[in-house]
């Protein structure tokens, strides 16, 4: 491809070096080739500028860098943009041209999983070729890959696109976390519509208060999303409100969902244990649907989901029909097994608080006995959830017992001293393994357990080593061990 067929270069720049033949895109020095546009950027541990040299010494055919950066002596010419991150992620979207007819992205603190996956089931069921990306992967028709980041890099992602595009996808939902809107990694995705679920606490290591934290989310809405484009808003969120407000100056067509909304309008919900039974208006019809997922939040996400799946043309009784056969995104209040006298066990990703509150909250109503949670907090991020997830978990439930959760590079006992200062009377107990099998060990009649922080994760990362590690796996063994004790006595 031509340098001059790529959007985001400046006009000069194509009138100069247009003819140039560019053969793929790049931010990282280490993945260039002959004939690549490298993106020199300044990221949060290095500058890109360093490697300028070893992206040259690769084959790089131009670098693309912000204005004012010193690259020194290099042979090949350097193009200086405003937001170079943004620049690559356009080039990327015309290098890869194809995308799905239909694109929608979900941002919020919560739920962003969950709403991704349930969208594409619902269009799925609708009959269209449907795909969803984030935090567990990518799925599709033809593909169930496992996931790292929640929004990829945007060369990596158009490259996706186009794969997705070429196996006949014509549907796809994708998450928008607020690194990702930030770091302008969706800037050159057709977008149709968006979504907001919920704000709450996390990532305040990477942005620098609420405020901008809200203020990425909302780049979706504001600088994204083309004018008249729906935007789906669960209305009964604290955050729900500015957020609608910035949507509708933004041109967007906001509809609203949740007991506040107006598009798809909440009536009632009776719980039952492993099922919800769910009453909604929408345009003076009402639906009665039977929701086969346990937790309050999964009511929200499924209605957010159905918005975005009618705004792209499903009928509301079809997006309804959808809800009633959702499957739970992996690991996000997952059923893993029960006990013999049928006091179940689940997995779920609660990381942060406001997630480990609902989680907690919503298994209170069908728990007759004690709520037991095992959770532990990442290293190298927000330590200011640390706290505040220690007091949810003693507030919330009766037996806490906190434990490692990827400590990454920080020295494990430390973290878990910081949750057990907020902690009262909780256990400690370091060793994830250990901790799951005296959770299941001590659970009796009516008791439910929750296993919180790790969700679909497969491992344990301590220092820079990642150790197979799974929750589910953990939480089965246990179990099994459990019934072998119990035969054996
Ligand atoms: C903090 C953060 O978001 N970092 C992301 C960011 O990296 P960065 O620009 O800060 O990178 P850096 O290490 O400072 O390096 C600067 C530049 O030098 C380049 N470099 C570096 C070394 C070299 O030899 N050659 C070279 O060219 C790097 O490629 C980079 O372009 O841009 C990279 C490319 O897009 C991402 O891979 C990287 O994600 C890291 C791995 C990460 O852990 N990100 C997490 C925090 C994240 O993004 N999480 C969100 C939210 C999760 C959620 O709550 O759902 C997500 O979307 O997953
Ligand atoms: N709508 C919601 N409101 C509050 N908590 C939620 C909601 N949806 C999910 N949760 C909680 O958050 C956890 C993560 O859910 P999910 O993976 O769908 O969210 P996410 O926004 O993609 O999170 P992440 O940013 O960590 O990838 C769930 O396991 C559950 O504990
Ligand atoms: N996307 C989140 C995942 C956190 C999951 C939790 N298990 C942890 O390691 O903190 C993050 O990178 O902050
Ligand atoms: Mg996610």
């Amino acid at each position: 491809m031509k340098l001059k067929d790529l959007n985001g270069i400046p006009a000069l720049a194509i009138s100069e070096l247009g003819e140039k033949t560019i053969r793929g895109l790049t931010s990282d020095s280490r993945q260039v080739e002959r004939g690549f546009l490298f993106a020199a950027l300044k990221g949060s541990k290095a500058d890109g500028v360093a490697y300028a040299a070893d992206a040259v010494a690769r084959g790089a055919a131009v670098i693309v860098t912000s204005r004012g950066a010193k690259l020194g002596n290099v042979s090949v010419p350097i193009i200086y943009v405003d937001d170079p991150r943004r620049t690559l992620a356009l080039a990327a979207a015309s290098f890869y041209k194809l995308q799905p007819d239909v694109m929608v992205a979900i941002t919020g603190t919560s739920g962003k999983t969950s709403v991704a996956s349930f969208t594409r089931q619902i269009w799925a069921q609708a009959g269209f070729a449907s795909a969803s990306i984030g935090t567990t992967g990518v799925v599709s028709p033809k593909r169930d890959d496992y996931g790292s980041l929640t929004t990829p890099d945007p060369v990596e992602l158009h490259r996706l696109l186009r794969e997705l595009v070429e196996e006949g996808v014509t549907h796809a939902a994708m998450e928008a976390s607020s690194h990702g809107l930030d770091q302008r990694r969706l800037d050159g995705v057709r977008l149709f519509a968006g979504a907001f679920t919920n704000l709450g606490h996390d990532h305040m290591d990477y942005h620098a208060t609420v405020e901008e934290y809200h203020a990425a989310k909302l780049r979706l809405f504001t600088e994204l999303l083309p004018k008249g484009a729906p935007a789906i808003i669960f209305a009964d969120d604290p955050f729900s409100k500015p957020t609608i407000a910035a949507a509708e100056q933004a041109g967007c067509t906001v509809l609203t969902v949740g007991r506040k909304g107006d598009f798809i309008t909440l009536k009632r919900v009776e719980h039952e244990r492993f099922r919800q039974h769910v009453e909604v208006h929408i345009a003076g019809e009402i639906f009665e649907i039977t929701l086969p997922l346990a937790g309050d939040f999964q009511v929200a996400n499924g209605l957010v989901a159905a918005g975005l799946a009618m705004a792209s043309g499903v009928p509301a009784a079809a997006a309804m029909r959808g809800l009633e056969r959702l499957k739970g995104a992996p690991g996000r209040l997952d059923l893993v097994g029960a006990t013999e006298d049928g006091a179940p066990a689940y997995v779920d990703y609660a990381h942060k608080p406001d997630a480990l509150e609902n989680v907690l909250t919503s298994v209170r109503p069908f728990t007759t006995g004690r709520v037991i949670v095992v959770f532990g907090c990442g290293g190298d991020r927000d330590k200011g959830k640390r706290p505040m997830m220690g007091e949810i978990a003693t507030r919330l439930a009766d037996v806490v017992i906190v434990t490692d959760d990827n400590p990454r590079s920080e020295v494990p006992a430390t973290i878990r001293a910081e949750i057990l200062a907020a902690a009262t009377g909780a256990r400690e107990i370091a060793d994830r393994r250990a901790a799951i099998q005296e959770a299941v060990a001590m659970m009796k009649t009516g008791d439910t357990l929750i296993i919180a922080g790790k969700g679909h994760e497969e491992g344990q990362t301590i220092g820079d080593v990642v150790l197979p590690f799974s929750d589910h796996v953990e939480v089965a063994q246990a179990l099994k061990d459990r019934l072998a004790r119990e035969k054996g006595a």
